[in-house]
């Protein structure tokens, strides 16, 4: 009988060189059905049997987990954010749920400085205003001189950093574990979260979605930050109030804000869509040819490596 693998992460799905691994294997490779992360109930229906499964955002909960064993050996996260991922269930069956750290830092930190070029020339907004047969310019501002506060300085962040440090942007930061190689290598200062947040022209959100986490950005912090300052969520939805930052946004209190990810995905019925001043995506920050290759060889390799009885290397602590 071929190991059986679950693949609901729908960019490794599409990357024909993290697939050409397990298949090498002799795994049968069984694929997530619809165009969108799948639900527990899904995950349950289908997980009877499997031997890996590769998860991207789907709901992957103790129910789940429950249910793959004990013939699920391994779940490997296709990036590096396993909020979805119930572990400390996981552990309870001794299943390692591993992550590529670093795999889609780049991809994640070029398209957070493209949302903030973007939030500051209004780059969306004159475009659509071009195509309903307008020509208005809209005076934005430079980044050079201006002050980017990072909230998560590891790997995104730090690639964030590099390229700020080519815009000429000071940069501040706010993370639990200060990394000296951020002082040296792009000047970084590392404050306190109230001073990072009320001195930034530009908060980039890179920490992870964790109890310290979840709701940092709401009311009585937005009222802190300054009125022409621009929000960038790339990180997870739920770092950030949405009721609270949409009465940010429609009563002037931050200038704008832009969200790759969100507290319920697909974003759907958001009053936040009514407004002008905030640039939404998908959940796409992963989503580079050059990314989702790099991130889907390293969870085919810890699979590969598992089902073989090998220790993976990346598995969550
Ligand atoms: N939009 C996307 O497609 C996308 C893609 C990849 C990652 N992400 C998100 O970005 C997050 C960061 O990814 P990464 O690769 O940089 O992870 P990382 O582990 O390299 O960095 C996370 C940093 O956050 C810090 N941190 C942890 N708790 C904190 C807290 N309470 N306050 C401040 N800092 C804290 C850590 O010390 C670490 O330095 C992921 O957890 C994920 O949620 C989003
Ligand atoms: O590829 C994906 O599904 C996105 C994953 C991304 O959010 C991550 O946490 O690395």
């Amino acid at each position: 009988m071929p190991k059986k693998v679950l693949i609901a992460a729908r960019s490794f799905s599409r990357s024909k060189e993290a697939k050409a691994i397990l298949e090498a294997q002799g795994y049968e490779l069984i694929l997530n059905p619809y165009d969108r992360p799948m639900t527990e109930a899904e995950l349950v229906e289908m997980i009877a049997g499997v031997d890996a499964l590769v998860a991207g955002n789907d709901d992957v909960t103790g129910a789940v987990i429950a249910a793959g064993a004990p013939d699920l050996k391994i779940i490997a996260k296709h990036g590096v954010g396993y909020n979805n991922i119930d572990v400390s269930t996981a552990k309870q069956y001794g299943i390692p749920v591993t992550v590529a750290p670093g795999a889609n830092s780049q991809s994640v930190a070029e398209l957070a400085f493209g949302l903030l070029l973007a939030c500051v020339r209004s780059i969306p907004q004159m475009d659509c205003s071009i195509r309903a047969g307008s020509w208005d310019r809209v005076t934005g501002y430079e980044v050079g001189g201006k002050v980017l506060g990072i909230v998560g300085m590891g790997n995104i962040g730090g690639e964030v950093a590099k390229r700020a440090c080519g815009f000429n942007m000071k940069i501040i930061a706010y993370d639990i574990y200060p990394n000296p190689e951020f002082i040296k290598n792009y000047g970084v200062t590392y404050l306190p979260l109230p001073e990072v947040i009320a001195q930034a022209d530009f908060l980039s959100l890179h920490a992870p979605s964790t109890p310290g986490t979840i709701g940092i950005i709401n009311r009585t912090t937005l009222r802190t930050m300054k009125k022409t300052a621009f929000l960038i969520n790339t990180a997870r939805g739920d770092l950030v109030n949405e009721e609270d930052l949409y009465e940010a946004l429609s009563s002037g209190i931050i200038a704008g804000a832009a969200l790759d990810t969100f507290a319920k995905e697909p974003l759907e019925n958001s009053p936040l869509l009514t407004l002008k001043n905030i640039i939404v995506t998908p959940h796409a920050g992963a989503a580079t040819h050059e990314g989702v290759i790099r991130t889907g060889l390293i969870g085919a390799g810890e699979v590969v490596r598992v089902l073989s009885g090998q220790a993976p290397h990346y598995a969550v602590k």
